[in-house]
C-alpha cells in the first residue's frame, strides 16, 4: 500500500427538509485500502455515499478524489455499486457490461476480455448472451458488481455488496474485493455483515444518527470498546459482580454473566483482584467481536467508561 490518499471526505453535512441527516462526516480512503462505513439502518451510510458520488450535493463540507474537487471529479475513474440494484431487463449480460464500459470511456475490446474473465470467475461462464431478466437476484448482483469494476476504477464504492448473496457468493465477492485492493484499488464499502467487515477491512468508520461514533483500524476500535469479555457460569449477585475491577459493562442472563473488560488487561493479575465469594463453575475469556461492538454502539449500551447493567 502506497499510502496515497484517493478519496477525502471533509466535514460532510446534509439535511432533508431541515432535518439533519449527516453531519461532520470526515474520512479518507487510501490506495489499496479497504475502508468500511458502518452503522445501523437509517444511520446515513447511503446518504454519505450518494454525496460522494455526486448523486446529491452536500450542504456542508467537501469531497476530493485524488486532486480533484467536488465539481471536477473524473467519474470514469470511480466504480459504484449502488444500494438499489437494477439493470435494464431486456438486454444480454455482455451488452450491459459493454454499455457500462462505454459510459466510462473504456476500450471495448479490453472490456470484453475482462467481462469474460469475470463471468467465469463468478460462475456465469457461457452466459454472456443470457438476458438480464432471466437471472436470479444473486446472479444479477454479480453482473452489477462486474459492471462497477469493468473499467478498472481507481476508487470503488460498494453500498452493501454482500446483501442478498449466499455464503459461497459472499466468499467470491470477498476474495475479489481483496484482490482489487491488493492491486491498488481504493475501496469504500458499507455492510451489515460484521464478520465479513472484520475479515476484509483495514479501517472502519462507524456512524450513528448521522454522526461519527468511532473510527480507526479494527484493533484501535477494539481498544476503545472493550478488548476482552469474560464469561462466567455460577450463581452470583449483581452487587458482588460490580465489585470486580476494570469492568466496562455487565450482562447477566440466569447463571451466565458476561463481563466486558477494559482494553489491554493483564488477565491473571485481574482475576486475583476479584472480591471473595464469586462462584465460578466455568470461565472463558474471548475477544469482543465487531458484531458485539456494533450492537453496543447501536443500542447505546457501549459505554466506554463505567459499569452498566444490561
Ligand atoms: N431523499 C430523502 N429525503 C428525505 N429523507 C431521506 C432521503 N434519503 C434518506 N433519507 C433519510 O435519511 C436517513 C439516512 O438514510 P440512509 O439511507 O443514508 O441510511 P443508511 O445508513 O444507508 O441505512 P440502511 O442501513 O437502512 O440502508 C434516514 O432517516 C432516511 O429516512
Amino acid at each position: 500500500m502506497s499510502g496515497e490518499i484517493v478519496l477525502s471526505v471533509s466535514q460532510l453535512g446534509k439535511s432533508f427538509k431541515d432535518k439533519k441527516i449527516i453531519s461532520d462526516i470526515s474520512f479518507e480512503v487510501k490506495k489499496g485500502e479497504i475502508m468500511a462505513i458502518l452503522g445501523p439502518n437509517g444511520a446515513g451510510k447511503s446518504t454519505t455515499i450518494r454525496n460522494i458520488m455526486g448523486i446529491m450535493y452536500p450542504d456542508e463540507g467537501s469531497v476530493t478524489f485524488a486532486h480533484y474537487k467536488s465539481g471536477s471529479i473524473p467519474r470514469h475513474k470511480i466504480g459504484y455499486l449502488p444500494e438499489e440494484r437494477g439493470l435494464y431487463k431486456n438486454v444480454s449480460i455482455m451488452d450491459i457490461l459493454m454499455y457500462f464500459a462505454e459510459l466510462k470511456d473504456y476500450p471495448v475490446a479490453k472490456a470484453k476480455k475482462r467481462a469474460l474473465a469475470y463471468l467465469s470467475k463468478f460462475g456465469l461462464e457461457g452466459k454472456e448472451k443470457t438476458s438480464i431478466e432471466e437471472l436470479s437476484k444473486g446472479m444479477g448482483q454479480k453482473v452489477q458488481f462486474i459492471a462497477s469494476i469493468i473499467h478498472e476504477p481507481e476508487l470503488l464504492i460498494l453500498d452493501e455488496p454482500f446483501s442478498g448473496l449466499d455464503p459461497v457468493s459472499q466468499e467470491v465477492f470477498k476474495q475479489e474485493i481483496k484482490e482489487l485492493a491488493n492491486n491498488g484499488t481504493a475501496i469504500l464499502l458499507s455492510s451489515h455483515q460484521m464478520n465479513l467487515v472484520e475479515e476484509l477491512c483495514d479501517r472502519l468508520y462507524m456512524i450513528h444518527q448521522g454522526s461519527k461514533v468511532v473510527s480507526g483500524t479494527l484493533s484501535e476500535v477494539k481498544k476503545e470498546y472493550a478488548n476482552f469479555k469474560c464469561t462466567i457460569h455460577g450463581d452470583n449477585e449483581p452487587a458482588l459482580l460490580e465489585k470486580i475491577p476494570n469492568v466496562l459493562r455487565i450482562e447477566q442472563k440466569g447463571k451466565q454473566t458476561i463481563l466486558y473488560l477494559s482494553a489491554e488487561m493483564d488477565i491473571p493479575k485481574w482475576v486475583k483482584q476479584w472480591p471473595e465469594g464469586i462462584q465460578v463453575e466455568e470461565l472463558s475469556i474471548d475477544r469482543t467481536t465487531l458484531h458485539e461492538i456494533f450492537i453496543q454502539i447501536a443500542t447505546g449500551t457501549g459505554t466506554k467508561e463505567g459499569v452498566q447493567d444490561a
